[in-house]
């Protein structure tokens, strides 16, 4: 069975799309989802999302990081899809109904409400999440914030000193945090631009993450560090972040469709070590 795939990205933060609204899909687990992202013997991606009907909006999102496991919210896929549909769209994942629309900047999402309860992020022990009380090496204090899915942001003077390939892991596996948690480092430029490179939960350094600027955004708000409307600059290129007075995050950028191809699910399966393959 040849299953079709799509390959985008956002700001190089890239996915494997699969439709199930327009063909048969095999099963998706944890096992197939890691395969297939796998960048040396898989199609090779940050994220695989699955698309499937929905009751609730136009379509369902499912988000699976390069090692298998479910995220409940991924910022750059939501416009990725945002720009497959082509029109304004009704999003449901698991994180709640997003709503995408077509923008000069590329696609606007409502990425909903953020959260700052302790319970929310979640952390294991009730702290102020404007300031955490941690530290690992020289990167401390950090905001927590969830925007669907969990954030530690860590305020810094030059974000791309930070050995975030070292410390990242560190951080996202710290028992402080029992659902792991996707690691920013920011720069903050000017009261309208911040500077940020992230290390996500289940995937390791991207490009970019689009919930990564949503939670950066909001944590320097809260912090009286930059206005409620702000640039921000990753590796891969630039999202602009707002949080309106009715508390939603609005977030806007590029989204790019790459190519699309065809896959046999039955060879990643076999290809799987101790699988025979
Ligand atoms: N790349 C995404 C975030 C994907 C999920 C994240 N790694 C998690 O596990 O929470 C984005 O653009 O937001």
């Amino acid at each position: 069975m040849a299953v079709s795939f799509i390959k985008m990205h956002g700001l190089g933060n890239d996915f494997v799309v699969l439709d199930a609204r327009t063909g048969a899909l095999p099963a998706i687990d944890q096992t197939l989802a890691s395969a297939l992202a796998h960048r040396h013997t898989g199609i090779g991606c940050d994220q695989l999302i699955v698309l499937e009907p929905s009751g609730v909006a136009d379509l369902r999102m499912r988000i699976f990081n390069a090692d298998g496991t479910e995220s409940p919210a991924c910022g750059n896929a939501t416009r990725a899809v945002g720009l497959l549909e082509g029109r304004p769209a009704t999003i449901e994942t698991l994180a709640g109904i997003l709503r995408t629309e077509p923008a000069d900047a590329g696609i606007a999402v409502d990425m909903g409400e953020p959260q700052f309860d302790w319970q929310a992020i979640p952390l294991a022990y009730a702290m102020d999440t404007l300031a955490l009380p941690v530290g690992w090496e020289h990167l401390d204090n950090p905001v927590a914030v969830n925007v669907g899915n969990p954030h530690a942001i860590f305020f810094v003077p030059d974000c791309d000193r930070v050995d975030l390939a070292r410390l990242g892991p560190l951080i996202e596996t710290d028992p402080l945090f029992p659902e792991r948690v996707n690691v920013n480092v920011a720069t903050i430029e000017s009261r309208q631009a911040i500077r940020l490179r992230v290390w996500e939960r289940g995937t390791g350094l991207t490009l970019a993450c689009g919930t990564g600027a949503c939670a950066t955004a909001i944590g320097a708000m809260r912090r009286g560090l930059v206005d409620r409307e702000v640039r921000v600059t990753l590796p891969g290129g630039m999202l602009t972040i707002g949080w309106g007075t009715d508390n939603r995050i609005t977030m806007t950028g590029p989204a790019v469709e790459a190519f699309r191809g065809t896959f046999e699910p039955e060879r990643f399966r076999a290809a799987e070590p101790g699988n025979g393959g």
